[in-house]
């Protein structure tokens, strides 16, 4: 008899675009308040949960799509998927046995919150795998623990968030937006980033961040791809670029190309183009790589962590 296979959960989670970021002054606790507005894109983690006999929590990675060096990813403990796996385990008053298989395919340290994305799937793949009963709002609340941007890869679409980026308001979209992103061959560290917008601005007067702009979110509101161009605005992009300088004939170059406009992702260094549609992002996608850009076509709003259907299992011939 053969064994009966391992149960297994397939859960993806999307990467994001911050449209607006205001960032506030340095706080005691090394964190910055943010009034951001976040757009989650239809490139996407896949995290698959397995039963496992081993001991706590197995990592393994892959790159489906042969675009997203792996290097530099923890593949113990420390894996942000990994500590997600964790946490519903201690809720669940369970132990954290499981494998999880992560299929990457945002850029690392990109600033497209990628590996957040992990840690949203694996809270939903082993509260699902472990039929754990967690609330989509305790899986928020684990979320919040693990980093500042998991809250909102769990909640997918576009969202208002404040306090570090986990107070989420959602909002509403009236037309998928249209973008062309230039990831990097290298990354750039978060806490780095924000560390030289505060050198950048060591004489300015820096306010914090009350609310999400509005101009922004009447732009997302009216779906209005022109009107949004000119409201894009990401208070961590001339630290990125002081850190990567080498962005910038690449921004020129979308917006030669044809761009609506440009800007670099959170903290960098992937880069987000808006186009006007779907046609404009395939043709400036296609310009960008005839010029040596890798160079890659999304849209957003694009969904939360979802469960996926289970792989098709081979499908059977039958014969009369
Ligand atoms: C900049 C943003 C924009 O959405 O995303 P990325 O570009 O990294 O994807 C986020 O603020 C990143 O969120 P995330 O990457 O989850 O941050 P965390 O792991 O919680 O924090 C990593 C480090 O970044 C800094 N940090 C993060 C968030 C924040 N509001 N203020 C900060 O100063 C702190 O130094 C912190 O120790
Ligand atoms: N599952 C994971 N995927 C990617 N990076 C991870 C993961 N777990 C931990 N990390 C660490 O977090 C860092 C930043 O992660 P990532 O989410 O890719 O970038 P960003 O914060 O720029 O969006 C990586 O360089 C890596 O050291």
């Amino acid at each position: 008899m053969t064994p009966a296979p391992s149960a297994s959960v397939r859960v993806q989670a999307p990467g994001k675009i911050n449209v607006s970021l205001k960032v506030g002054p340095p706080r005691p606790d090394g964190y910055h308040s943010v009034a951001s507005i976040y757009l989650a894109v239809s490139l996407f983690e896949e995290v698959t949960a397995t039963e496992w006999d081993g001991d706590g929590v197995r990592v393994s990675l892959s790159d489906p799509d042969g675009r997203v060096p792996l290097e530099g990813i923890p593949q113990d403990a420390d894996n942000l998927a990994a500590r997600a796996a964790r946490a519903v385990a201690k809720r669940a008053g369970r132990s954290p046995r499981v494998h999880l298989h992560i299929a990457k395919r945002v850029p690392v340290a990109g600033g497209m919150g990628g590996g957040s994305a992990d840690a949203a799937a694996a809270l939903v793949a082993c509260n699902e795998l472990w039929n754990a009963g967690l609330s989509r709002r305790e899986l928020a609340e684990l979320a919040a623990g693990l980093g500042a941007d998991v809250p909102f890869s769990l909640m997918g679409g576009v969202a208002a968030g404040l306090g570090v980026g986990d107070r989420l308001t959602p909002v509403a979209a009236a037309a998928p937006l249209h973008w062309v992103l230039v990831p990097a061959g290298y990354g750039l560290s978060t806490p780095k980033v924000y560390a030289e917008t505060d050198r950048l601005r060591a004489d300015t007067a820096v306010a914090e961040p009350v609310q999400a702009d509005p101009d922004v979110l009447a732009a997302i509101a009216s779906g209005n791809p022109g009107e949004l161009a000119g409201v894009l605005a990401n208070d961590l992009q001339p630290a990125a670029l002081e850190l990567a300088p080498q962005l910038e004939p690449v921004l020129a170059a979308g917006t030669r190309l044809g761009a609506l406009a440009g800007m670099v992702s959170g903290s960098g260094p992937t880069l987000a183009f808006l186009a006007s549609d779907e046609t404009g992002a395939a043709a400036l996608a296609a310009a960008l790589r005839a010029e040596g850009h890798g160079a890659l076509a999304v849209h957003g709003p694009a969904a939360g962590a979802v469960v996926l259907p289970e792989a098709a299992p081979e499908s059977p011939t039958y014969r009369k």
